[in-house]
């Protein structure tokens, strides 16, 4: 799964991006249960875990297994007792870079393919769903999903259904990331958010995401620095991230076509042309000097693929039979789900995000 970037300045909710420059992986083995090596239990199932930082998170906090548990709960399929659970992310975590995104979108798909091989998998549709619900916003788990940009929304009826559809992305921009080397957890990020907003401040930010969706698909950068504004959530959260006023401005000053918050924060986003992409860096890396914050500047291709799920092959050549590592390289991998391409039609639209050649 790659990272994500939500929002985009003015698309609070709605809009994200995939960045391809890191990714979540999860391997989802179905296992014996030897009661000396295993000690959690959720949901009637026992984990064997293994990853770094977050997700070593135990079961029940675990947003990999929480999704897991998830998908076999809609589906209504029973889980064999006992599973192993690999991760592995590269993605920041608590950057406003989706990590959490990322680690729902992965456990839905590796219980999918569990499901597929019984015969029930769940839908596109049904696993926007329920990353959503366990996200609370669409906009990054729709990212991870789908890859590209997308827009996400809500039904407005009883069922308030999640939707996402792909957008068009102009094959001109990198991402150059301000990185703060300070944790950003999303749900202090809402939770400095105010229950209500003036009209002003709304048709402010509509006419903007209206503007970035055209800019971005037509490559009109001279209109993202207008069109990333935004006055529904980053004002607030400046407070939190006091080092995001200038930081924008900065990056702005040196060329790029628009910057704003990455996600809930605290990390910087700044969509610039490739031959600017230096300058960007070396701006947004002294602004962090300047505001006192240790961090580091990322530069990133913007879109890429979203989630893919499929079969691990081990080649028994190399492996000896129970051998419990990760998957390496001497594996094959089978892919049986791409970006969910083959049923986008569920969520919106014929086909994966596009990317359009050079404006
Ligand atoms: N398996 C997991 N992988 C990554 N993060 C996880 C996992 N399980 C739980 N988390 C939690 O997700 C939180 C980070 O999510 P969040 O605050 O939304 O920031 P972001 O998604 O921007 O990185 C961390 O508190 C982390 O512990
Ligand atoms: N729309 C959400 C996006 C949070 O993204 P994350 O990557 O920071 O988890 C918000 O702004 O709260």
């Amino acid at each position: 799964m790659p990272a994500t970037s939500a929002n985009l300045g003015p698309g609070f909710d709605c809009l994200g991006m995939a960045l391809p420059r890191w990714e979540l992986r999860a391997w989802l083995t179905p296992a014996e249960v030897d009661p000396r090596r295993w000690s959690c239990t959720e949901h009637q199932v026992r984990w064997n875990l293994r990853g770094r930082g977050p997700a070593a998170a135990p079961p029940e906090e675990n947003l990999v297994v929480r999704a897991i548990c998830a998908a076999f709960a809609r589906a209504g399929q029973a889980h064999p007792p006992a599973w192993r659970l690999a991760i592995r992310s590269t993605i920041p975590p608590a950057r406003g870079l989706g990590s959490s995104a990322a680690a729902i979108v992965a456990g839905l798909a590796v219980a999918n393919q569990w499901l597929r091989r019984a015969g029930r998998p769940l839908t596109p549709g049904e696993l926007l769903q329920l990353a959503a619900d366990l996200e609370g916003h669409a906009d990054n788990v729709a990212a991870a999903l789908l890859g590209g940009v997308v827009l996400a929304w809500r039904e407005a009826d009883a069922a308030q259904r999640w939707r996402a559809t792909p957008l068009m992305l102009a094959n001109r921009w990198l991402a150059v990331l301000a990185i703060p080397a300070v944790s950003g957890y999303t749900h202090e990020a809402r939770g400095a958010l105010p229950a209500t907003v003036s009209h002003g401040d709304a048709a402010f930010n509509v006419a903007r995401v209206g503007l970035l969706v055209a800019a971005l698909a037509a490559g009109r950068g001279e209109l993202l620095r207008q069109a990333m504004e935004d006055r529904l959530h980053q004002p607030y959260r400046m407070r939190l991230f006091p080092w995001l006023s200038t930081l924008i401005q900065r990056a702005l000053a040196a060329g790029a076509d628009g910057a704003c918050l990455s996600g809930a924060g605290p990390s910087v986003l700044a969509l610039v042309r490739p031959e600017r992409a230096r300058g960007v860096a070396r701006a947004l890396a002294s602004g962090l000097a300047a505001a006192g914050i240790d961090g580091r500047v990322v530069l990133c291709p913007v879109g890429g693929p979203g989630c893919r799920s499929g079969l691990v092959v081990r080649r028994a050549a190399r492996r000896p039979p129970g051998d419990r590592r990760a998957p390496s390289r001497g594996d094959d991998f089978v892919p049986e789900s791409q970006g969910l391409a083959a049923g986008l039609a569920c969520l919106d639209g014929p086909a994966a995000a596009r990317v359009t050649g050079p404006a």
